[in-house]
């Protein structure tokens, strides 16, 4: 099973969820690439997505969004998994719904979405990042649960072996149906299944 982690990051935080998220699937047999939005060539070599973003300003970074603009198509075929980063503690921010991430689930078909607390550094920000937070009132802390991130990682491979598992079942259906009788047209119920195939 091969998996991309991919994340936009702009202070490195959810890039290390990725991270960790990575090591997490791999810990679980997974073969794993983590790689930068901008740098992901290709989807087409991987049996599922894992796509996530630092939020800002209630926003997804732009380099995930154009990741999605990029791969929509390849994504529509595979199972595609979400994450945001961002609430910190109990600060005010538009938390739960980065208003992206309706439209990417949308575009992608994407199974789920994931929101983990993120980091808030002052030091790493900018004069302009530093006013805003403290206008919002924003807490300074490293808040990332990685129980939450690790536990996600066996959700999602369960999810991508269990996908397999369907689609190898109907192959080999597919198989018995030619090589055991040739004369035998298909069944209804492979026809089913089939259409039941969702595409991602
Ligand atoms: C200027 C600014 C705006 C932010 N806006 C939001 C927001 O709208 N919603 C939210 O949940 N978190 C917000 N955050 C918190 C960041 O998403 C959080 O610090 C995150 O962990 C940063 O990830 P990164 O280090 O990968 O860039 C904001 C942080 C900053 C500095």
């Amino acid at each position: 099973m091969r998996i991309l982690v991919s994340a936009a990051s702009r202070h490195g935080s959810t890039a290390e969820i990725a991270t960790a998220l990575g090591a997490a699937l791999r810990d679980r047999g997974a073969l794993v690439d983590v790689v930068e939005p901008h740098d992901v060539g290709d989807v087409t070599d991987y049996d599922a997505v894992v796509l996530g973003s630092a939020v800002y300003r209630g926003r997804w970074l732009r380099p995930a969004r154009e990741f999605v603009d990029a791969h929509v198509a390849e994504l529509r075929r595979r199972p595609v998994f979400l994450f945001s980063s961002g609430p910190i503690a109990d600060q005010d921010w538009p938390v739960n719904n980065p208003y992206d991430v309706f439209n990417v689930r949308h575009r992608t078909g994407a199974r789920e979405h994931r929101m983990f607390a993120g980091k808030l550094d002052p030091e790493a920000l900018s004069v302009g990042e530093r006013m805003h937070v403290r206008m919002s009132g924003g807490r300074a802390g490293d808040f990332r649960d990685w129980d939450a991130v690790g536990g996600w990682a066996g959700t999602i491979v369960e999810a991508v072996s269990d996908r397999e598992a369907a689609s190898d079942s109907e192959a080999v259906s597919g198989r018995e149906v030619v090589s055991d009788d040739d004369t035998v047209s298909p069944t209804g119920a492979s026809d089913d299944a089939r259409t039941g195939e969702q595409g991602h």
